[in-house]
Parts: structure tokens; sequence; C-alpha cells
């Protein structure tokens, strides 16, 4: 085993130049020194600031290593990396990709911004104590063994210095088990708590299988104005869409691999110039992919890698059609031939049933709530009568104010059902002295992206969000999330409580109750005590009375269980499934049941 993942990567500067030169930095080859003919090249191999040597003779592609050829397509980018401001002119073979690649810019840069604008830098890494009594399951046929740390998985240096540059230590849990199922070329189905760090958990994997088969994998067609990316990372919403972007930005960053992001409400050509400069990595809305596949501009042919974040989500009913239509109807290789991972905090059966059809032999991925970072999360609930509804929220922010906690760090995100209410409840706060910004489906995305930032740098500190805002966005300084209407479904609760919390970080989620939100009664009650929670007296009792919800969530000490595992299933016979393992001491129930009803849709979602 490696001394230590961190002292590899300690060694290394902040700002890349002047790094290693070692060979395994000299495999991967960029995007637009792919497949150009070998006449122009130098004799020389100039190593690049970057340590990746380029311009080698070697069949005219980069460095001095006679194996780093990639025949994976052909990139008609220029900027090299994942910059969308990375420079040089297309088969500019003398400064092209060292050039592009030294113009990349920082996407370590924002960071920074909102560090300061926060003031004193606070410790980013995950309070791993936390996670220390985490339940795991795995299921599924010869399922990899989890790693430790970084250390253990050959990411490649450029990767790792990355994750350095992230102030990653050590890996969460479902990045110890993810990425080495991952990295051995499984399909995954990972249900993981919200914060737990799932964005990595996917990326890492795909960006070092592209920087590793450099060298091999079909090419890609020359087709003029149509890009050919290697891997396809789906998300529900244009905001989460941008925030994969810029993860995946920085983990890929002078590595070669390219990464590029498409998305409603944005100008479609500037979108198209990116695409045209080359990606590996494509992130997108299915909406806007929809639009890119019609217009011939995207083909899905080379697509290895592809993964769904907010995986039930993307599966219930309002994008079902269009994820069949973009995975199984048009030109993407089929499981089994290209890897397909599922991530989510929530996955309901039903869900899983459907996801199954985009999978081929599958591990599932199970971290658990209990004794984990939802435990970070302080959940109240009140009973408020809707008419009482914004003066019970001004008493809060009144308190939070004066108790200090309402101060520059602390982000408070109130969740509303409708876009009108949104509109109603910003309007109201502004004018009653609390800087707020909503964001919801009818605004634009200009005014959408312009309120996140707001809030993000504490300008305006509170944030009024339909369901828009529900998931995946990783906002930190969040520490109070406020259910003002409380979802009709709790796997929703469970992702906008997620809102903080997040990284080992503690949290406060109130909501307000009434009548009106009765079926949520059990479920709610459940999950709070699952979380260690407590339930008030009133909640149980309107819990007692419900019929609704029962085991709604039916994934007892995890966000969810296999579904594979159900005696039903397992008579109709799935070769796939190779039985389970439970981790820390957590045995296998067995006897959880279904329950699930249809996937609500709530009407504020984009
Ligand atoms: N190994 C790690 N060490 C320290 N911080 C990490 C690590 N992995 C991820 N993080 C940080 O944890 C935060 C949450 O990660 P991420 O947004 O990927 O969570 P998630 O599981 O996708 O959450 P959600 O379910 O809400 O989408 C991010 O700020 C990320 O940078």
């Amino acid at each position: 085993m490696p001394t230590s993942w961190s002292d590899s990567a300690e060694k290394a500067p902040a700002g890349g130049v002047g790094a290693t030169t070692r060979a395994s930095r000299t495999n991967y080859v960029p995007p637009h020194l792919r497949n150009r003919p070998p006449s122009v090249d130098t004799t020389s191999a100039p190593v690049s600031h970057y340590g990746a040597a380029v311009g080698n003779g070697h069949q005219g592609h980069g460095g001095p290593n006679p194996t780093g050829i990639r025949s994976g397509g052909p990139r008609n980018d220029s900027s090299g990396g994942s910059s969308s401001r990375g420079g040089g002119a297309w088969n500019n073979r003398n400064n092209g990709w060292d050039h592009g690649r030294a113009r990349e810019s920082n996407p370590f840069q924002d960071e920074l911004d909102t560090e300061e604008a926060f003031g004193a830098q606070e410790n980013t890494g995950i309070n791993f104590d936390a996670y220390d009594d985490i339940p795991v399951e795995t299921s599924g046929k010869d399922v990899p063994a989890p790693v430790n740390t970084f250390a253990e998985i050959d990411l490649g240096e450029a990767l790792n210095l990355n994750i350095r540059r992230c102030k990653y230590v050590k890996p969460t849990p479902v990045q110890r088990y993810a990425i080495p199922i991952a990295l051995a070329g499984r399909d995954l189905m990972a249900c993981a708590q919200t914060g737990s760090g799932k964005t990595a958990a996917f990326c890492f994997p795909i960006i070092s299988g592209i920087m590793k088969s450099s060298q091999s994998g079909p090419r890609a067609p020359r087709v003029p104005r149509m890009a050919f990316p290697l891997a396809l990372i789906l998300s529900p919403t244009r905001e989460l869409s941008l925030q994969i972007h810029e993860e995946a930005r920085k983990f890929a960053y002078q590595t070669g691999v390219r990464v590029v992001v498409a998305y409603g409400g944005a100008p479609i050509n500037l979108q198209l110039r990116e695409l045209e400069r080359g990606v590996d990595i494509l992130v997108a809305t299915p909406g806007r992919l929809v639009d890119l596949l019609e217009r011939a501009r995207v083909s899905l042919q080379m697509i290895r890698y592809l993964a769904l974040d907010e995986a039930d989500r993307m599966l219930d009913m309002g994008f079902e059609p269009q994820i069949r239509r973009i995975v199984q109807q048009m030109d993407m290789p089929p499981p089994g031939l290209r890897q397909t991972m599922l991530f989510s905090a929530t996955f309901p059966k039903e869900i899983q049933r459907l996801a199954a059809d985009f999978l081929s032999t599958y591990v599932f991925l199970a971290v658990g709530r209990v004794g984990s970072s939802t435990d970070l999360i302080v959940q109240r609930v009140e009973y408020v009568l809707e008419t009482d509804k914004r003066s019970h929220l001004m008493d809060l922010l009144h308190a939070q104010r004066a108790n200090g906690d309402q101060g520059k760090q602390a982000l408070t995100l109130v969740f509303v059902e409708t876009k009108k209410g949104a509109d109603a409840l910003e309007h109201w706060l502004c004018i009653n002295g609390f800087p707020a910004a909503a964001i919801h489906g009818d605004r634009t995305q200009q005014e959408r992206e312009y309120a996140l930032r707001s809030f993000k740098s504490g300008k305006t500190p509170i944030l009024v969000a339909t369901d828009v805002a529900a998931r995946g966005l990783d906002i930190p300084h969040v520490a109070h999330v406020v259910n003002f209407d409380l979802p009709n479904d709790i796997d929703d609760y469970v992702h906008r409580i997620g809102r903080t919390g997040r990284a080992g970080k503690t949290g406060l989620a109130t909501a307000f109750f009434n009548e009106n939100n009765s079926s949520l009664a059990r479920p709610l009650a459940d999950l709070m005590q699952e979380a260690h929670q407590e339930v008030p007296a009133w909640l149980s009792r309107f819990a007692a009375r419900s019929n609704f919800g029962r085991n709604r969530r039916g994934g007892g000490r995890f966000g969810s269980r296999d579904f594979r595992r159900d005696t039903s299933f397992n008579r109709g016979g799935m070769d796939s499934y190779g039985g389970g393992h439970i981790n820390n001491g957590y045995v296998a129930s067995g006897g959880y049941s279904g329950g699930y009803g249809p996937t609500t849709v709530t009407s504020a979602w984009d």
C-alpha cells in the first residue's frame, strides 16, 4: 500500500506548474492532439508546464510515452482542459494543448472568492467522526472491496493533485465503496445520504477512466460540428448541472479531460460553441440534451460512462420519458457496452425497478442514515396554522438575528409549495427588513442564477425556493432550512433538509406542520425517530391517526434497500443479484416492505 495519499500530492505545488513529469501523466493525450496526422510534429518531446509531455513525434500524438495515443475520436477543441475560457487556435500543434492548458482558467478561484466573502476560512473537510458508525450495505455479484484512503486507488497523479486542492483528505463512505466499484467497470445504483460526496464518487472514476483509456478505445467518426462525448452526466435542474460542471472542472483541472455543460434557459449558441471545441464529459439537463440531439450537434454513440445524479427524480413520472428517449432511443451504446451509475439519497423501489432497465449486472450500494450525516441535522416540527406561518417565520428570523445566527455566515433556505407563494414571501420578507431572494421555475435563468449567487455570497441571506432548489445544491453556510410549506413526499423532505448539515457540518431544519400535512405525519415521525430526533407528542398522535405513508420509505436504516432482495422479485429470478452484505454490525432485516405510491410531481419543479 502506498505510504499516504497525501504524501504524494503534498509535494506538488498548488498551481500544478512545474509538477512532476512521471509517466502516469504522459499517458493521456488531450482532445485536440488526438487523431492528428503524424507529419507536423516536433522531434523533441517538450514537457509541458504541467508535466504532461506533448508534441512527441510518435504517431503525431503526444508525449514520449509510445503508447500515448488516444483513438477516442476527433476533438475540435483548442482550449484543452475543462475551462470554457481556454484558448489557442484549433490545430495549433506547437502550442495548442500546452498553451490551452496554460490558459485553462482556475476553477478553484471562485471558491477562494466565496471564502473571502465569508471571512475566515472554514475547515471544508468532512467531519469524519460523524461517519464512523455509518451502516453500509452492498448487494450484487462479486462486489469489489472498499478502500480506506485515496492512496489505495490509482486515480492518476493529476486527479490526485486536484483532490488535494479540494482539501479532500479521506474518501467519504460512499466514495470508499463506490469508487472501487466504478473503477472495476461495474454498473452501480448508489443510495447515500445528502451532502456525503456523491458527486466526486461518480466524477473520479469517470475522469480517471477517460485519462487511463486515452490510448485505447474506438475512434469517433469525423462528423463536422457534431460532438462525441465519452461520458454523460444527467441531472434534473439547471443549477445542479451547473454545480456538477463546476465540481467536475475542479476534479479535471489540468488533466486534459474537457468538461462541458448544456442546460436550458441559457443561450444555446454559446453551448454549441463550447461543444465544438471538444468534449469528453457532457453535463446536461435532459431537455437541452434532447434539443442538441435533435439538432444533430451531439452524438451519444461514443458514450462509455452514463451517470444519473438524483436518479430517482430522473426516472420518476416527470422525466422518465425524456430519459428513456436519451438512453434507449438515440445512439447510446446499450447496458453492458457502457458503464451506468445511478446516484441519489433516496431510491423508491418502483424507481429501482424502472432503473434496472438501464443497468447491467449492477451493484446496489446503500450508505445508511442512522448514525450518519442526517443526525447532523437537528429537525424540529412546529404546529403552525396556515394563517400564522408568516408571523411564525418572522419570529424565527428575529430570534436568529438576536442570537447572532443571522450573521453573514448563516444562510436560511425557506421552502414553499408554489412559485406565486415564493414571490409573495420574498416580497413580504424584503419589506419587513429581511433581505431575501427567490428561486423558482417561472424566473428567467438569469434571475435564478443571480438569486443563487446573491444567496451564496450572503448578500441576501434568505432564499425562498420551490422544490427546484431541493436537490443536490451544495451551498456552504446554509445553517437553517425552513419548510414553510411541507412537501407531500417524505423523500422530498429528505432532500430539502439535506441542503444544510452537509459534509459533516451541523444544521437546523424547521418544519411548519398543520392539518394539510396529515399524510406526511407518519413518515415524518418515523424518519425523525430513525434519526434520533425528538418527535413531538402531537405529531405522534397525528401519525397514529393516519393510515397514510406507512413504511413509505421502506429502507429501514438506509435511504433505501435493494429491491432485488424482495422475495417476490427473487421469485421472478434475476441472475444479477448475488446476495447482500452489511457492514458495521447491522444485520439485514430482510422484511422491509415496499408501499410506495406513485411519485409526486410537484408543480413547482422545473
Ligand atoms: N472526501 C471528501 N472530503 C471532504 N469534503 C468532501 C469530500 N467529498 C465531498 N466533499 C464535499 O462535500 C460536500 C457535499 O458533496 P456533494 O455535493 O457531492 O454531496 P451529495 O452527496 O451529492 O449531496 P446531495 O445528495 O445533496 O446531492 C461538497 O462541498 C464536497 O466538496
